[in-house]
């Protein structure tokens, strides 16, 4: 097979005696080169002592003939141009390259290429054309000007370079950075009628050229033709090479990038989805800030407040009734017999020390999810009421505020409003609903004011968080209000303006509130209807608040007058007191203490005692307990007080309050109240109202759900811009980084070395990056528990909003960025569809990533131990990715765990996208060629694995997507 080259030596037997190219009068044109005989050694086509005369035939003729004097050439079947070097099918090409060869008709050179063109805006002279010829090889290209059949001057371009353009590869761009040109003698243009000799040989390049579908094409020069042809010359070309397969193998790839306007679309792109985020953020705000943030105004109307009210259906009040209450966790005893109750309208406060059960016996009473052993009974009005009827008709406040901290407080009212208050409620009420809780609570001077975020960014006050906590609580208007705690890290003053608060509730509305309280001060102790003392779990007092002095004076434990009654409780509690070794007061508990012991009270002092504040005046209870706990039954003397220590002390008043007619009241009471108790689940006092809606699932009330939260996690995320801007400016940098150290690179060994590393260290990067879904999560985990175990949404409903406006976007829009940067800027494979690809298989792998460590977020409690599941998983993984362990080296009885890696279905697809079209040349050692199937195929990559890969990823986020959806619906749960 012949194969020519484009500056093959032509074989000149004899120098003819009239041409030496080696005298200056002589020269070789046409990018000939002179020989040291003397002769002139032509480029393919190229012809006669001075390569000045076309050859025709076709290209791989053994012995072309040299064109006519003033003719065209006759070409060969199949061929054509002025020297019959454009192929014009395939056929002619199989001659001279092979069974396999085609003409390749576009203007892209393998390795040399081949054009006749004509003219099509140099009107002043006729019938002008152009043919040209490249040699890729050396990257030099040469052509002619031509005027009928007649060459005019020809211009030697060295240091060539051809770009492809988008997509198809039919469009070239090319540039040669030196030009040489000469006038052909005594030609049209060169003398004989216009003189262009001069400017011809001032032509010194840049020059540049563009091609599409190998037709359309135009050329300039940029040092003086320019200056003739400011308007370019437009060319109508014939293009043709021919290639075999040898050839596809052997060239170096063209540099190719994006043309301009596909890299004005993918900017025009960019812009667009930023605005349209834009645009749909400030549309959202506003819409949520009507919706959510609208002040109304309050009028004194009633109608309102009843219809209003029409929808608070728990509107009866509440008599709670706890009786012989156990607990017991890990075979301890935290609680022992409790028995006590509460009426409408009272506020009753546990009070003991540090672990006495205070909050064990509020959650019990609240009915939350205990891990221990509970016994007892608590009813409400005498029943039972199911679990979603007692959550429905009570409000729970716990003792450390969970509250997102960048909603204002109206906000997060209406939120609770909202999510709690039937669905059929008309917006307004709700509004109306929430200005009215913010009234009672004194908030709403701070409405529209931000909760803040503890260390990020300032906000409302801890006695204001604790009272939108409890308007959190109130928007559904319960009757039975449970507070944990509720003045613990307040000072003094917003302590006092919580309680009083709390009292004002208990009176306005006969609301009956349950609040646990350490060691109150005594302006709070006098807001307490009634007080529950316990100690190591056990009752050591249950009985009104204003009775409690007289009945410990009773006991011999008077309060001294200087002395905080709460405090001397508390310390009480704890040890005997030191005053207690007087022997007047060791005088008087034994008295009072056989009181205690021996008084049977009529029943008619015992209802003066118990009746509740409303239906009678404290005093008159306590004066009715002190003439009690004061009659002047004298008992026998008891030895057992000289035998008092630190160790019985407790026992003592234990022993004291049991034995107490007090404690038998209090039985008599709760059991007569109980009357008649049932288990019966049909409990319908509050329950049977048309507008809430049943158990069972309903798509409307999911719907309403997702939205709120949707609309919350979106405030959420906007308010909150600076993880939004964090991942933004990282995923930027890291992509300008990125870009920077693999600054274009090549496609020899170091090259593919190079696609390997960066597209392994951007799995890496975006893997480890992904571990920040992990915080997320924990820092909402609490919020979650609390709102689902208090009926404001399923857990569905949390999750698909949590995945669409927190995991989405975080997920997708930082891979995007750094994907578009840094591609550009290595020069991976520029083809619009590889590039796609490649943002694809991005975005996917980032989706997996945060699915996994979203995995592990519900699974463990721990951020630590989810942290470092997360990243060993990571790792793991990491190593099935095929870039640090051959995959072909895995043992047969291991290979499994690949296909468990998220790598190696990212990092795959990563890698064939990028190689497969790609040829390896490196000349460093020898001329190596390695095709790009051959290189994935030795580093055990499947080269037509991409779909395959990509479709896996996809199932891969899916099932971790819906394996956190079942740990976050079965084991993220409130459980005290
Ligand atoms: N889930 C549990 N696991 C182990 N121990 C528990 C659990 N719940 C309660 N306890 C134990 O029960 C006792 C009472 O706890 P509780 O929190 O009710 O006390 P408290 O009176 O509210 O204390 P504080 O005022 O300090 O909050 C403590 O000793 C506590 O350790």
């Amino acid at each position: 097979m012949h194969r020519p080259s484009l500056f093959s030596k032509r074989q000149e037997p004899t120098c003819p005696p009239c041409f030496n190219c080696q005298l200056p009068t002589n020269s070789c044109t046409n990018g000939g080169s002179c020989e040291p005989s003397g002769t002139c050694s032509c480029p393919v086509g190229w012809g006669d002592i001075d390569c000045g005369s076309p050859l025709c035939g076709s290209l791989y003729d053994e012995n072309r003939p040299q064109r006519q004097q003033n003719q065209d050439c006759a070409c060969d079947d199949g061929w054509g141009g002025v020297n019959c070097n454009v192929c014009q099918n395939d056929y002619a090409c199989q001659g001279g390259k092979g069974g396999n060869a085609t003409c390749i008709k576009s203007a892209i050179g393998l390795k040399s290429m081949h054009a006749w063109c004509s003219t099509t805006n140099i009107p002043w002279i006729d019938n002008t054309r152009v043919s040209l010829q490249c040699d890729w090889e050396s990257n030099q290209c040469i052509f002619q000007f031509w005027k009928d059949q007649e060459e005019q001057f020809y211009c030697e371009m060295s240091e060539c370079s051809q770009t492809i353009l988008s997509s198809g590869d039919h469009d070239v761009h090319g540039q040669c950075a030196k030009s040489t040109c000469g006038c052909m003698k005594d030609a049209f243009m060169c003398g004989r009628e216009v003189d262009m000799s001069e400017l011809v040989k001032n032509v010194k390049g840049p020059s540049e050229w563009y091609c599409k579908d190998g037709q359309d094409c135009w050329y300039n020069e940029y040092s003086t033709l320019v200056s003739v042809f400011p308007d370019n010359i437009n060319l109508a070309c014939d293009v043709g090479e021919c290639v075999n397969e040898q050839d596809y193998l052997d060239v170096k790839p063209v540099d190719r990038s994006f043309s301009r306007y596909t890299e004005s679309v993918i900017v025009l792109a960019i812009l667009l989805a930023c605005l349209i985020i834009y645009v749909v953020t400030k549309i959202t705000a506003k819409r949520q800030k009507r919706l959510f943030g609208t002040q109304i105004r309050l009028t004194d109307d009633d109608q309102d407040d009843d219809d209003v009210n029409a929808y608070l259906s728990d509107q009866q009040p509440v008599q709670l009734t706890f009786e012989n209450i156990c607990y017991n966790i890990g075979g301890e005893r935290v609680l022992s017999d409790v028995t006590g109750y509460t009426e409408p309208g009272q506020l009753m406060a546990v009070m003991g020390p540090s672990g006495a059960g205070k909050s064990t016996l509020l959650d019990i009473l609240a009915r939350k999810h205990k891990c221990g052993v509970t016994s007892g009974q608590v009813l409400v009005n005498g029943k039972l009421p199911d679990r979603k009827q007692f959550k429905r008709m009570t409000g729970y406040v716990d003792q450390d505020d969970t509250l997102m901290g960048v909603l204002t407080v109206r906000e997060t009212l209406m939120f609770a409003a909202m999510l709690r208050l039937p669905r059929n409620m008309p917006l307004r009420y709700k509004q109306r609903r929430v200005q009215d809780v913010m009234k009672e609570l004194g908030i709403d001077g701070i409405a529209d004011h931000v909760i803040g975020i503890p260390g990020q960014q300032r906000g409302i006050s801890g006695g204001e968080k604790r009272r939108v906590s409890i308007g959190k609580a109130l928007v559904t208007s319960p009757q039975l209000l449970f507070l944990d705690e509720p003045t613990s890290g307040l000072d003094a003053y917003n302590a006092s303006m919580v309680m009083s608060c709390l009292k004002r509730l208990c009176r306005q509305g006969s609301r009956t509130i349950i609040v646990t309280i350490h060691q109150p001060r005594s302006n709070i102790f006098k807001l307490f209807d009634s007080l529950m003392l316990l100690a190591s779990g056990k009752l050591i007092y249950f009985g009104p608040a204003n009775t409690t002095s007289r009945y410990f004076s009773s006991l011999g434990y008077s309060v001294p007058s200087d002395y905080n009654i709460a405090d001397y409780l508390i310390d009480l509690t704890i040890k005997r007191p030191d005053d207690m070794n007087d022997q007047r007061l060791r005088r008087t508990s034994s008295r009072t203490s056989s009181v205690v012991l021996h008084n049977n009270p009529s029943d008619e002092q015992l209802d003066d005692l118990h009746s509740s504040p409303e239906s009678s005046s404290s005093i008159a209870a306590a004066e009715a307990a002190a003439t009690l706990l004061e009659g002047d039954n004298v008992a026998d003397q008891h030895e057992e007080y000289d035998l008092l220590t630190e160790a019985n002390h407790a026992h003592h008043l234990f022993g004291s309050y049991k034995d107490s007619a007090l404690a038998r009241r209090t039985l008599a009471h709760v059991q007569k109240a109980n009357g008649g108790a049932t288990r019966d689940a049909s409990y319908s006092v509050w329950v049977n109202s048309k507008n809430h809606q049943s158990n069972s699932f309903s798509l409307l009330q999911f719907w309403h759900e997702l939205s709120l939260l949707s609309s919350r996690t979106f405030i959420n995320l906007y308010r909150n811009p600076f993880l939004f801007f964090a991942h933004f400016f990282c995923s930027l940098v890291l992509g300008v980084l990125l870009g920077s150290l693999f600054w274009q690179v090549e496609i020899d060994l170091t090259g593919v070395q190079n696609r390997l590393g960066v597209l392994f260290f951007t799995c890496a990067l975006l893997g480890f990056a992904s571990t920040s879904a992990l915080d997320m999560f924990s820092k909402e985990r609490v919020l979650f528990m609390r709102e689902r175990e208090s009926g404001y949404y399923s857990p569905a409903s949390y999750f698909l909003a949590k995945v669409a406006f927190d995991v989405f976007p975080l997920r997708c829009f930082p891979p995007l960025v750094m994907g578009s940067v840094m591609y550009f800027m290595i020069g991976l494979n520029p083809t619009m569809s590889v590039f796609l690809k490649f943002l694809l298989v991005l975005v996917l792998f980032n989706l997996a990533a945060a699915g996994l460590c979203l995995c592990f977020a519900c699974l463990c409690k721990s951020v630590s131990v989810a942290n470092l599941l997360a990243n060993l998983t990571m790792l793991f993984s990491m190593l099935f990715g095929g870039f640090l362990l051959n995959k072909e080296h895995i043992p047969a009885v291991l290979s499994w765990l690949q296909y468990l890696s998220f790598f190696n279905y990212g990092y795959e697809a990563l890698i064939v996208n990028e190689l497969k079209d790609i040829t390896l040349r490196d000349k460093t050692i020898a001329d190596i060629q390695i095709p790009g199937p051959i290189i994935l195929a030795r580093f055990g990559f499947n080269g037509q694995a991409f779909w395959r890969d990509v479709s896996r990823l996809g199932a891969f986020v899916m099932v971790t997507m819906v394996a956190s959806f079942l740990f976050l619906k079965y084991l993220v749960k409130e459980k005290r």
